[in-house]
């Protein structure tokens, strides 16, 4: 039984429910999770507050702190494997994906380490006579984080590393169908000398536990990586205490492809922006935009290639593309391209369930290409999250780039094409958080994340991802305090 872990112990849920998790390849249980609810939250949360307010883990050295992340880091290396197949396990990603996924993680506990100890705060020059004025970075506070069930772990590294980093406490809530690494994780935390009650772990719905987090009046930020309909729910909750917000939402992302691009390069690409993790990425390049004069070239290329993706189990080291995570979310996938077929969008390949039987116990969804597609279908706005890909004609850069932006989303893009300037020129005028020329889906610690309008508030990773968890204090001294005499 997976339980939940609140002041430094692992204990079962308040009511004593239990979920089971299901793997998406085959529907056999693979654990049994504790079922936690808004008591339990509300229980991890004053932890975290006792923790934070008695200085439990602002009060350490920001060294000593930096040293306990880095043993995080060196944990997840020397449990890579288990983890990675827990990962594989619990999502139904193929080991090879799980297995970037955890070198990521490890990458971005020693990426927030090192950051630790290197701000020594600003002296300002100040504009009164005889006095200081310094600026210095404080912890938030109880930091509540909500994540999702498509990159269980990475996602929630992107929030505990910094938070952890800054010298917050916090509680975390993960997707209850995907709780299996997180668990796992916060074992290696306990192991790494965390202290009690800085790191707390509740697991459960949405509805009861996260929205506890959202909406109570001791959490001071609300980190959230989800859907948008959700992310608009956990806004109005956290103006309960004018919460501090960070919100990693969802994305319907452009790939444009230049008739001057390399030609292989772009369709070898295309494809690896949608079907890893069967296009259940939020910034999958799930919107393929290609220049009339090729366009007809590329979509039957693509075809081929498509027609050859390999389904099957995440361990079985010959597929290519994994199973759905849920029934629920299969139906959904399926609704979207009925739809889009509806509006007149026509199938070029897969669209449908596969026929070989052993498929047939798992959540899996054929690689579907969607041509005929316009900006105003709803296939071509909504975030359908499977491994599916409408097509675009245009004929002119200004075109590509109206069309591009014409969204209410904004989390990333693409760009392929041999022409530097022309590269340049479009994701300049690109509104989203991350634009990649001749490449798709790549992140690293380093460089921020996050979406411009809908696609969400704020950025993890990068120096902005530590800033997130910060508070900014100035402080002022008067060097020659005297009377005034204003009244
Ligand atoms: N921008 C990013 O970096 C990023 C990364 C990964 C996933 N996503 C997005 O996540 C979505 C898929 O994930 P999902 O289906 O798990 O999303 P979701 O919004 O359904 O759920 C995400 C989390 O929110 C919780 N939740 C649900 N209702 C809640 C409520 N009322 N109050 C508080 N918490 C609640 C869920 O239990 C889960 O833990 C996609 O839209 C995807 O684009 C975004
Ligand atoms: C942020 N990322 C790309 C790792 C996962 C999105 O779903």
């Amino acid at each position: 039984m997976k339980k939940m872990f609140m002041n430094g112990e692992w204990v079962e849920s308040s009511s004593g429910e239990t979920r089971e998790i299901i793997n998406p390849y085959n529907q056999e249980v693979i654990a049994t999770a504790a079922e936690g609810n808004e008591q339990d939250a509300r229980f991890a949360i004053a932890a975290a507050r006792e923790a934070f307010d008695q200085a439990a883990w602002a009060g350490i050295p920001a060294a000593e702190r930096g040293k306990v992340v880095r043993t995080i880091a060196e944990l997840i290396e020397r449990d890579h494997e288990e983890l990675a197949e827990l990962e594989s396990l619990d999502t139904g990603k193929t080991v090879e994906e799980s297995r970037g996924d955890m070198d990521d993680i490890a990458g971005v506990f020693r990426y927030f380490a090192e950051m630790v100890d290197k701000d020594g705060g600003e002296i300002i020059d100040s504009p009164i006579p005889h006095s200081t004025s310094r600026v210095v970075h404080e912890p938030v506070g109880v930091c509540g984080q909500i994540t999702p069930w498509n990159y269980p772990l990475l996602q929630a590294s992107w929030k505990l590393a910094p938070a952890l980093a800054a010298g917050n406490t916090l509680v975390m809530k993960p997707s209850e169908i995907t709780p299996l690494t997180s668990v796992k994780v916060f074992e290696l935390m306990e192991e790494a000398g965390v202290p009690a009650g800085v790191v707390n772990l509740v697991l459960g719905p949405g509805d009861s536990v996260g929205a506890e987090l959202s909406a109570n009046n001791d959490v001071d930020l609300i980190s959230f990586t989800g859907g948008i309909e959700t992310g608009k729910r956990i806004m109005q909750a956290a103006s309960s205490n004018v919460k501090n917000l960070a919100l990693e939402l969802g994305g319907k992302n452009p790939n444009i492809v230049f008739a001057d691009a390399d030609f292989e390069t772009a369709v070898d690409q295309a494809m690896n922006a949608v079907f890893f993790h069967a296009g259940q990425i939020c910034s999958a390049g799930t919107r393929l935009m290609v220049e009339e004069r090729i366009h007809d070239d590329f979509v039957n290329k693509l075809v081929d290639r498509v027609k050859n993706i390999k389904l099957g189990s995440g361990f079985d080291e010959s597929t290519q593309m994994g199973p759905l995570i849920s029934k629920e979310h299969l139906n959904k996938v399926a609704h979207y391209v009925e739809n889009g077929k509806k509006e007149g969008a026509t199938v070029a390949v897969g669209g449908d369930y596969p026929d070989d039987p052993e498929l047939q116990k798992g959540f899996f969804y054929l690689p579907t290409v969607l041509t005929g597609c316009t900006t105003d279908m709803r296939v071509v706005q909504d975030e359908g999250f499977g491994p599916v890909i409408t097509v675009e004609k245009f004929s002119t850069e200004a075109e590509a780039v109206r069309l591009a932006n014409d969204s209410i989303y904004g989390l990333s893009g693409g760009v392929f094409t041999n022409d530097i300037d022309k590269a340049e020129r479009c994701v300049r005028k690109m509104r989203m958080g991350t634009v990649w020329i001749n490449d798709v889906n790549l992140y690293f610690p380093h460089a921020p994340w996050g979406g411009y309008k809908q696609s969400g508030v704020g950025r993890e990773l990068g120096k902005t991802g530590l800033e997130e968890y910060q508070e900014t204090k100035h402080i002022f001294q008067n060097l020659k305090p005297e009377p005034v005499n204003w009244f």
